[in-house]
Parts: structure tokens; C-alpha cells; sequence
């Protein structure tokens, strides 16, 4: 049984410390732990820094794992440090490892930031604007307050909690399963279930419960071609041009109605089966809030359905950027020497990235073989994840579910998303547990994007569910 008064006395201590916690992540946004930017390796590591000191004013027992270096951009770099936390060895009590991440996305006020994206400011209406505010420091902090409102209220805390906390996420997770795959019988040892926050609601409105994410393989397409940038006017029409070879090749891979082109990628999709097609007909979402998450009307599908089976179970194909080409404002009549595309494909359940990868090589290599052209071209995948799928009936979700009723007074959505977090697998297979994603912020918070922010609401209600979903943990039967 949920001790109910000692919840009370949590929910009431979180309220009272909430522009505490607003501070705390204030001043973790401030760190741009940038995991994708050489210069901002450094940054990654004090993030990890200003963790581990949090970990120590709780009492939290950690280790912060060398997982060694890679190279990244032709850089040497020493990889940041995996932490992994212990609060908490009650053998009467489970023990839930929750994972998540510290280190963000890029961000620069000329992508259109409205304020500065490092410095976190809180709008009117309660947003807290800042890179890294809802994916994912809003969410790892929000787990450490939890622990501290127990703390201040002097209430016993439920479960044994083992922390996971990486600073590569956004990097394709480099080191992270070869370290689960050693420590599952060691420090991972004795885990009963998995909870990760690191994704968002379906809409604005009602909290929901995921258990199927989409995976991912992301490629670097160079194409060499002068041995350096040339003057177009003295050039142009005489040599060939890597940026021309690179625009063809990169409209060869998908149509503007999003199918990808690629032969043979859509073969191995799993088909939707009657059962799966009705999750579809229940969900409360609207194409309104579609709109407002992506500040327009340019959405593909013009029904609920198709977009969100787009979004969860079919593959997707999106060009990020290119490297090397003039990208600035005025105009340059330059003529690139070389240019990297980059651009990547969500994956779904029944797809490997193995197989993906040959069709992608052997679909650019054809192409490019057809455009005549003497330069060159190389191709190397950066990183790559499978899709994920996870049981919802299971006693983690029921806790949760229970948990979200306590806290917003409504049943959650059951949802899956078209994201990717390539460790959801690697904990479902390494350590054969349930995997829950619980989380945190809504689905107009612009992660990834300009003005990413956490309502304040969501955080503050946020850390209570944490909190009630593992007082529900403590009192469910694990069968
Ligand atoms: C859903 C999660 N918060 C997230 O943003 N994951 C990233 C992971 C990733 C993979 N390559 C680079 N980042 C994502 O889905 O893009
Ligand atoms: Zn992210
Ligand atoms: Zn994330």
C-alpha cells in the first residue's frame, strides 16, 4: 500500500522547493554540454562534474566510468565519463535503474534562438527557454530533486535506485553498450525494471506512457573534387563540381512526400497488423496540436492516423545539412572543393542496420556511377540504432500509469515515438528487464529546435511523478 501522507508530505516539499529546482537546472542549461562539437568536449565533462557534486551533496554513491576516446572530426578525444549512481541497497525494496542524459543538442542564437540558448530565462507563461531544458536536464535533474524532497521531508525513500547518466546521447551513445554488456552482471545486477525520461507527450494536455521508439542510422556523404574552393567565373562549366554531385545524388534519396527512394529499404518494414491499427483510433491527438508544435500547416498527411504511423512505425529519410558549402548571408561566387551531406533514416521494428547500410551504399555508389563525375565519393555511417519495442502491460507501466492518475488525474496515452534512444534495447536485451519511457515534457517543447523549453509546470509536476511512480513501484506486485 502507497503510504499516502508521506506523498502528501513529498508533493508539499517540492512545491515549497520549486524555485530551487528552477535554479538547479538554470544553472546545469548554463553548461553547453555539446557532445557533437569538438570545442565543446570540455563542456560535456564539467556537466559531468556539476552532476557528480549534486550526487555527493545527496549521498548518492557514484562512479563516474573512463569509458576512454574516439575520434570525432579527425580529433582525438577522450569520451565524457558515464556516471553510475546507487541510492540506496534495501533488500526488501526493487530496484529501478533510471537512465538519462547530459549532454544537448547544438544551439546558436542565429538559428533563431529568442534568447540566449545557454542562458535560461522563464516567460510569462511559465516556459523555461534553454537548450537542454526538456532533452534531457530538465528530466535527469528533475529524478535528483526527487531524491532531495525525500531528503527535506524525512520520508523513507521507496525503492533502491540505481543512475545511469551518459553524455553522448546525441552522439550516437559511443561506449554505452559495450559498458552494459560488461557490468550486467555487476553493477546492473539486481535491477527489476528500467525508467527512462527523455521523451515527450503526445500533445500539450495529457501526460502518456511510451514504449516503442524508432531507430536510426546516420551517414556522412563526401564528395571530394578540387584540390581547392575555385573561382566559379574562372571554373564553373570546366571542372565537377562536388556540389552538383552531391545535389543529385542527395535527390535520388527521397521525395518530397517523404517515401524514401532508396531500393529495397521499405522491404523489410514490419506490416501493420488489425490489432495495431485500432491503438491508433483511440488517441487523443489532433492535427491542431501538430500545428503548433511545428508552426505551420505543412504537414504531409491531413489525417491523425497517417501522421502518427509515420511517425512511430514507418522509416523516414531527412537531410540535415552540408558541410564545406557557403552557408552565410550575402553571396559568394565560390565553387566548393568538397562537401559533406549529411542526413539520416529513422528505422523501424523488423529493419537492421546492418542491411540498411549495404542498401545505402549500394544505392549511392550506383547513383553517383551514373553521374559520369571524376570525383570522389565516400560514405561512412556515423551511428546507428534499432528500433525499439517494449511490453505495456507489464507491472512497470502499471505503477505509472497508477502514478499519472495521482498526478494529473487522468489515464496516460499509451504512445510510441518516432525518436530514437539507442539504449532502450540494449537494457531490454542486456539485462532482460522492462524498459518504461516516463516523460517529462510536452510535445511542442522544441527539442532539437530553436526555443527549447520546459513548462515549469511540467518539471515541478514532473518531479512529483517521479516520486509517486516509485512509491507505486514499491507497493505493485512484480510478477
Ligand atoms: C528522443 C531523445 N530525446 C533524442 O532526442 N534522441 C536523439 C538521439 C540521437 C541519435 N543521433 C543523434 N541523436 C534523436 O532521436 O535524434
Ligand atoms: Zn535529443
Ligand atoms: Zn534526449
Amino acid at each position: 500500500m502507497v503510504n499516502e501522507a508521506s506523498l502528501e508530505t513529498f508533493y508539499k516539499i517540492v512545491d515549497q522547493n520549486q524555485d530551487d529546482y528552477v535554479e538547479r537546472l538554470r544553472e546545469a542549461v548554463a553548461i553547453p554540454s555539446i557532445s557533437s562539437i569538438v570545442g565543446h568536449r570540455d563542456d560535456v565533462v564539467r556537466m559531468s562534474h556539476w552532476l557528480t557534486s549534486l550526487f555527493e551533496k545527496l549521498g548518492i554513491k557514484y562512479e563516474a566510468r573512463d569509458i576512454g576516446s574516439h575520434v570525432m572530426d579527425n580529433v582525438d578525444l577522450k569520451l565524457p565519463p558515464i556516471i553510475l549512481g546507487t541510492y540506496g541497497n534495501d533488500p526488501n525494496k526493487k530496484t529501478i535503474l533510471v537512465y538519462g542524459h547530459y549532454d544537448v543538442q547544438p544551439a546558436l542564437l542565429e538559428d533563431g534562438w529568442s534568447s540566449k540558448p545557454f542562458d535560461m530565462i522563464e516567460t510569462s507563461k511559465g516556459q523555461l527557454i534553454g537548450r537542454g531544458a526538456s532533452d534531457d536536464k530538465g528530466p535527469i535533474i528533475g529524478w535528483l530533486n526527487a531524491i532531495e524532497a525525500h531528503q527535506n521531508a524525512e520520508i523513507d525513500f521507496p525503492v533502491n535506485l540505481k543512475i545511469c547518466f551518459e553524455g553522448m546521447e546525441e552522439n550516437g551513445s559511443e561506449g554505452l553498450e559495450e559498458l552494459i554488456a560488461n557490468e550486467a552482471d555487476k553493477y546492473f545486477k539486481g535491477v527489476d525494471a528500467v525508467c527512462i525520461s527523455d521523451n515527450y507527450w503526445l500533445g500539450v494536455t495529457k501526460p502518456c506512457l511510451t514504449y516503442g521508439l524508432r531507430g536510426i542510422c546516420a551517414y556522412k556523404v563526401t564528395i571530394c573534387g578540387p584540390g581547392k574552393d575555385l573561382h566559379s567565373g574562372v571554373f564553373g562549366g570546366t571542372v565537377h563540381e562536388p556540389m552538383t554531385d552531391l545535389f543529385h545524388l542527395f535527390s535520388k534519396l527521397v521525395a518530397p512526400n517523404g517515401d524514401i527512394l532508396i531500393t529495397g529499404i521499405n522491404d523489410d518494414v514490419a506490416p501493420l497488423t488489425d490489432e495495431e491499427n485500432k491503438v491508433y483510433q483511440s488517441l487523443e491527438f489532433s492535427l491542431n496540436e501538430l500545428h503548433s508544435a511545428i508552426e505551420s500547416k505543412t504537414n504531409i498527411y491531413d489525417n491523425e492516423i497517417e501522421t502518427l504511423q509515420h511517425r512511430w512505425r514507418y522509416p523516414s529519410l531527412t537531410i540535415h545539412g552540408i558541410e564545406g558549402a557557403f552557408s552565410s548571408s550575402g553571396f559568394k561566387t565560390v565553387l566548393p572543393a568538397k562537401v559533406i551531406g549529411k542526413f539520416s533514416i529513422r528505422i523501424v521494428p523488423n529493419m537492421d542496420p546492418k542491411r540498411v547500410n549495404e542498401l545505402v551504399e549500394k544505392f549511392l555508389k550506383d547513383e553517383f556511377a551514373k553521374l559520369g563525375s571524376k570525383n570522389t565519393l565516400s560514405i561512412e555511417c556515423l551511428h546507428s540504432a534499432k528500433a525499439w519495442l517494449s511490453s505495456p502491460h507489464h507491472w512497470n507501466y502499471v505503477a505509472a500509469s497508477k502514478a499519472v492518475e495521482r498526478i494529473f488525474k487522468c489515464k496516460p496515452d499509451l504512445t510510441r515515438e518516432g525518436g530514437s534512444i539507442p539504449v532502450t534495447l540494449t537494457f531490454q536485451d542486456a539485462l532482460n528487464k522492462n524498459v518504461l519511457l516516463l516523460p517529462m515534457g510536452r510535445g511542442d517543447d522544441g527539442a532539437h529546435s530553436i526555443n527549447e523549453k520546459l513548462d515549469r509546470s511540467n518539471y515541478i509536476q514532473g518531479i512529483k511523478l517521479f516520486g509517486a511512480y516509485l512509491h507505486e513501484i514499491a507497493s505493485c506486485k512484480a510478477e
